[in-house]
């Protein structure tokens, strides 16, 4: 007996039937001057707090690359997966035939029905995900909810109220599971083969991204056009910048902010939390990462 595909979810079928197969798609949001509004052929899939948007915009120094501006949130929202391909094509910039078209969404990554609605879509799309140091990326995830509390002059906790529990690490807390590398992958792993997931080692992006975004034009395929001149240091926002066409420009002020200080105890409980399933993830994508 041959093996079956695998199913796809009730009412799936006709959202994809609704919007017609992606050529058409395509067709459909044709402009004059001949670009179209094209489905994405690579997506940013996360990880929430990763260097998403980072990657993104450098990405987008590229001549042959279009950027969706916003997160769409197509895959993991009901609102706007039901709308169908014709209405997540309709959020895709213009674009020209030989342009690739990309969006980033962070929450893709661990929104377990993702894999399978993006396969769906395209067995064959190229994936990019962003991963950071596990346990650096639960305190960025912290300081992103503190400030949006903060912005709203809203009270919020200290961090150690999230990671404490009767003297022990709070293994509930959320932001901990979301840096369960090993975990959310497999989900994708179920749909897709790991050579259509590459992984940007976004702590690397940070020190030196022209490296990691040389890698990442190779997996897309995209003639080597990003330069190390496309990127300069600026010690005041102590990040890299980028320069386009003479046009000099740094992430907003959300990204890169600065950390909780957290009791080096907490902290070496943390790293250690994180020991097993790093070592887990290694051993899933055959690479080691220089996490704590
Ligand atoms: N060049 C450059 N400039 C500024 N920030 C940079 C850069 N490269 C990577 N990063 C890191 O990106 C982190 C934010 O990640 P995301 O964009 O994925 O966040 S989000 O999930 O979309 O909110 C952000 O996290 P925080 O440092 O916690 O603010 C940055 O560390």
């Amino acid at each position: 007996r041959p093996t079956a595909a695998p199913r796809a979810e009730p009412g799936q079928q006709e959202l994809l039937r609704k919007a017609g197969s992606p050529e058409e798609a395509i067709r459909a949001g044709a402009a004059p001057n001949g670009s179209a509004q094209q489905l994405p052929q690579t997506i940013i899939i996360g990880v929430r707090k990763g260097g998403t948007r980072a990657l993104l915009e450098m990405l987008s120094l590229h001549p042959d690359v279009a950027a969706a501006e916003n997160e769409v949130h197509f895959f993991d929202w009901e609102e706007h997966y039901r709308q169908g391909l014709g209405w997540y094509r309709s959020q895709m910039p213009f674009s020209y035939p030989h342009q690739l078209t990309v969006e980033k969404t962070p929450a893709y990554f661990t929104s377990p029905k993702v894999p399978e609605r993006v396969h769906a879509m395209n067995p064959a799309i190229r994936l990019l995900l962003i991963l950071r140091d596990p346990s650096e990326r639960v305190l960025s995830d912290y300081t992103q909810v503190l400030y949006n509390h903060v912005q709203k002059r809203k009270p919020y906790p200290s961090i150690e109220e999230f990671l404490v529990r009767d003297g022990r690490l709070n293994v509930d807390y959320k932001a901990l599971n979301r840096s369960l590398y090993h975990l959310h992958l497999r989900n994708w792993l179920r749909r897709f083969p790991l050579r259509r997931i590459h992984i940007v080692d976004g702590d690397r992006l940070i020190r030196d991204p022209f490296p990691e975004i040389q890698k990442v034009e190779r997996f897309l395929k995209l003639s080597p056009q990003i330069n190390a001149s496309n990127f300069y240091f600026n010690k005041t926002k102590g990040f890299y910048c980028l320069r386009d066409g003479g046009r000099d420009r740094c992430l907003h002020e959300s990204k890169g902010r600065a950390h909780p200080q957290v009791d080096p105890k907490l902290l070496s409980k943390l790293h250690e939390y994180f020991h097993e399933p790093n070592k887990k993830f290694f051993e899933l994508v055959g690479r080691t990462f220089d996490w704590h």
